[in-house]
């Protein structure tokens, strides 16, 4: 595809972006009443109000000819039609058929995936409910209390922020672990809390492959051989991948396989059976009630007209805030505390994802592409870094997160949190004018030369763009749709910028050379890298 640079409906755009940082947000909504209902959208129920982005109508009109002229509608229809669009690796990226809720077929080169993934379903559905009432048990009989899943990156981070987002939904019978990291901490940590007879592990590993999980999961196994025997790994572990003769050689009985397919994305994964963890530690039930909410923000996208479609419209977003404004991130904000896990999901979902420099074609890239995601809930966030974003010298996008209603035992308390989150997003907008700040300075008797030592440093510039996704309750099918809403946002841009969203290049490089330097790590003076003499000589002093 061309380079969307040259495009004179992206030339338009700059142009435009000139004019528009001039006009102050204040200036916007003081001579427009209507601006907040008319760059707000509604989608059953979330609400994504923009208007306190940078922009005017102009703005949208252009951008929307600029999904046009990128071909925004054929490639979503690509998507749905099981096109293979992941080029580098000839593959389908259907993660819409995991939560085709509807009796549409969905297929690749004329075969229906449907009847696999229905399969998977109701395979999954007869296990937990297997575990959950008794019937499979472990080694010795006894009812499964602790789950552990053993995943990295796509095979963890959506069951980790899942299962934190509907921890009010948890099954009472069952705790779930989750064990990522290669450190030993965690899964040390795990073991030392749970019961052998009473733990099942889950593996989940697209291509069961990785170092991380692999290494975790040998530990859990002879953790469990030591415990109950060598039969007994057979009961307690349950595995998710691709990859069938790896579980072979891990022992995995076929009742306990589940499986995945080369057209789901690790990071687009948490609708397969990757997401057996959050089934087992919620319920198929909600578990599928997320699936319909998925499926309710695909249905959306692709029939949505661009100006109402959610997705587009945070896509189109965030190209106009990275490309035209010159936003390096986005922090993300979540005033409802079980989102805390969800700017870390993002952040996988968006950066894997975008954070390309090559286009399918060979080319490279002469624009900016994915931004830096981050964030940390609200009003924790405002208590820590919110002071760079209103005064600092960082150009950074926001995004809002909240539900009308509160999460946990007090959600009388979500009062106090919109609160806050309304009024940063206000004051991001709006700062604070200087005859504001003088006049109060001056109500607390300043003299004038102090007050104009303290001016620039009191001053809130304000027009720091964000947007609210305002919902009603974080349920299983509202956070099925805020995944979705995400994940074909992350589509948009990918489509606007003519890159591959879907596979990861850059991350091999890292695995290969971690794998060679193991043996030199447990040998230091075998190292005959020059670069690394000074680490490997600490290694050999301070190992104990
Ligand atoms: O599920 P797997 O194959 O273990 O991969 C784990 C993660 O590793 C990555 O390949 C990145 O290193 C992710 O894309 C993926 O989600």
């Amino acid at each position: 595809m061309s380079n969307p640079v040259q495009l004179p409906q992206w030339q338009r755009l700059a142009t435009h972006a000139a004019e528009v940082r001039k006009r102050p947000l204040r200036e916007a909504f003081a001579t427009d009443p209507g601006r907040a209902a008319r760059f707000s959208r509604q989608e059953h129920n979330l609400l994504l109000d923009f208007s306190r982005q940078l922009i005017d109508e102009r703005t949208l009109e252009l951008l929307l000819d600029l999904a046009q002229v990128r071909g925004l509608k054929p490639a979503i229809d690509a998507m749905f039609a099981g096109e293979r669009i992941n080029r580098s690796e000839h593959r389908a990226v259907l993660h819409v058929a995991l939560r085709n809720r509807s009796d549409r077929p969905i297929q690749i080169d004329g075969q229906d995936v449907m009847p696999e993934v229905r399969a998977c379903l109701a395979k999954m559905r007869d296990f937990v409910a297997g575990i959950h009432g008794g019937r499979i048990h472990g080694a010795t009989g006894k009812a499964f209390t602790d789950v552990v899943n053993i995943g990295i990156g796509g095979s963890d981070l959506g069951i980790v922020m899942a299962t934190e987002a509907l921890a009010d939904y948890r099954h009472r019978n069952l705790r779930l672990h989750c064990v990522s990291n290669v450190d030993g901490v965690q899964i040390g940590d795990v073991l030392h809390q749970v019961e052998p007879e009473r733990t099942l592990f889950v593996v989940c590993s697209k291509t069961f492959t990785t170092l991380e999980t692999l290494s975790n999961a040998r530990i859990a196994r002879q953790w469990i051989v030591d415990r109950l025997g060598e039969g007994a790994p057979a009961r307690h572990f349950a595995a998710v991948s691709t990859n069938a003769k790896a579980l072979d050689a891990f022992l995995i009985p076929p009742q306990n396989r589940f499986p995945m397919w080369d057209w789901v994305g690790g990071r687009y994964s948490v609708w397969s059976a990757v997401g057996l963890s959050v089934a087992l530690a919620l319920g198929m039930d909600q578990f599928e009630l997320m699936l319909e909410g998925g499926h309710e923000m695909d249905q959306h996208f692709r029939t949505a007209p661009f100006q109402d479609n959610l997705p587009v419209l945070m896509g189109l977003l965030a190209v106009w805030n990275r490309n035209f404004l010159g936003m390096d991130s986005l922090a993300v904000l979540p005033y409802d505390q079980r989102l805390h896990r969800f700017p870390a999901y993002l952040q996988q979902l968006e950066m894997e994802s975008n954070g390309k420099r090559a286009t399918p074609d060979g080319g490279l890239v002469d624009y900016d592409t994915g931004a830096v995601i981050w964030g940390e809930p609200g009003s924790n966030a405002q208590h820590s870094f919110f002071q760079l974003l209103h005064q600092g010298t960082a150009n950074v996008a926001l995004d809002f997160l909240a539900p009308v209603n509160g999460s946990g035992a007090y959600p009388g308390q979500q009062t106090l949190a919109l609160a806050n989150c309304f009024a940063q997003a206000q004051a991001f907008a709006f700062g604070q004018t200087e005859t504001d700040i003088r006049k109060d300075l001056q109500s607390r008797g300043l003299p004038d030369g102090q007050i104009s030592q303290l001016m620039p440093q009191k001053l809130h510039p304000g027009n720091r763009p964000s947007s609210v996704l305002l919902f009603s309750r974080l349920g299983p099918k509202t956070l099925g749709r805020l995944i979705a809403l995400y994940e074909h946002k992350v589509y948009t841009q990918s489509v606007i910028w003519g890159i591959n969203a879907f596979d990861q290049w850059g991350v091999e490089l890292g695995k290969k050379l971690a794998e060679s330097l193991v043996p030199v790590i447990e040998n230091p003076q075998t190292n005959t890298d020059p670069a690394l003499g000074g680490l490997m000589t600490y290694i050999a002093r301070w190992r104990v």
